[in-house]
């Protein structure tokens, strides 16, 4: 089988900034891989490098088996961003935000088909919000918002799905039926790839994690990247003897001191990212 996501010896730099300095990983297709690291770390950048926005200074990326300008043309890639790269204000519906995954069927007319009507109410009902479908996008909760960005990329046909922090202001119902729909997709034969720092979210949600700070420092089973040592070295943190939410650990769920970033781009731009 082709691996979704392959990165070969990728460097990102912004200015003097060392983002991504020989990250070298390949995401298999069919399973979900936790993407997690500290603030900073280079997480953000790594899914822009994958998805064609930031240009390696050297390595290559390739997407199912092309690279990120072609699987852009092709919509092979489905990007959910982070809630704060989204202007919720935005005045456009569920069912319009999920139309954008189809751009690429649509010619430069952009004028939806049957067909991609069709694709958006599968898609909908795919990820159970048809009920919500002509509801301004601000007006849904946190958990229905990251399913209308997934049900964009399976609107869009995307095998390759990037979330990135899905899980930050979703209340624990909503992240247990995310993770639920992440898992059917990638058994479908998807790759997902997932940023996030709840580190007790991850036993449930990945098949194997990825640890990472500039470079990968470990990509393994999940149990194995949740070794006080390596969540150590990752976090940079004194961890104590026991993991996160053990005794001497530090306390299960999120990380301290690793808060989400705060960037406001409009719903377009990042609805544009990866379609
Ligand atoms: N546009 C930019 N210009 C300059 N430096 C940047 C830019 N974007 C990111 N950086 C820097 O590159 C490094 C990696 O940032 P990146 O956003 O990829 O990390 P991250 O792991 O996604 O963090 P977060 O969890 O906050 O989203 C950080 O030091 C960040 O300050």
């Amino acid at each position: 089988m082709t691996p979704g996501i392959e990165v070969t010896d990728v460097a990102v730099r912004y200015g003097d900034v060392v983002a991504l300095d020989g990250v070298t990983l390949t995401v298999p297709a069919g399973r979900v891989t936790g993407l997690v690291g500290m603030n900073g770390s280079g997480k953000s950048t790594l899914f822009k490098a994958i998805t064609g926005v930031v240009r390696p200074r050297h390595g290559t990326v390739r997407i199912a088996g092309v690279d990120p300008a072609a699987a852009r043309r092709q919509g092979v890639v489905g990007y959910v961003p982070q809630s704060e790269d989204v202007d919720w204000s935005f005045p456009v519906s569920v069912r319009d935000v999920v139309m954008t995954g189809r751009y690429g069927h649509q010619g430069f007319t952009r004028r939806p088909r049957t067909q991609d009507r069709a694709a958006v109410d599968e898609a909908l009902d795919r990820v159970d919000l048809a009920g919500l479908a002509d509801r301004q996008i601000g007006q849904l909760s946190g958990g229905q918002r990251k399913r209308a960005f997934v049900a964009r990329g399976i609107a869009q046909g995307a095998r390759v799905l990037l979330l990135d922090e899905p899980f930050a202001g979703v209340d624990k119902r909503s992240e247990a039926t995310i993770v639920a729909l992440l898992r059917e997709l990638a058994a479908d034969g998807r790759t997902v790839l997932v940023s996030t720092h709840d580190l007790h979210a991850l036993p449930d949600l990945a098949d194997e994690a990825v640890l990472l700070l500039h470079r990968v420092l470990f990509h393994g089973p999940v149990a194995d990247a949740l070794a006080p040592h390596r969540l150590s070295a990752a976090f940079g943190l004194d961890l104590g003897p026991g993991g996160p939410g053990e005794p001497g650990g530090v306390p299960a769920g999120r990380v301290p001191g690793v808060p989400p970033s705060a960037r406001a781009d409009r719903l377009g731009a990042a609805a544009g990212e990866g379609s």
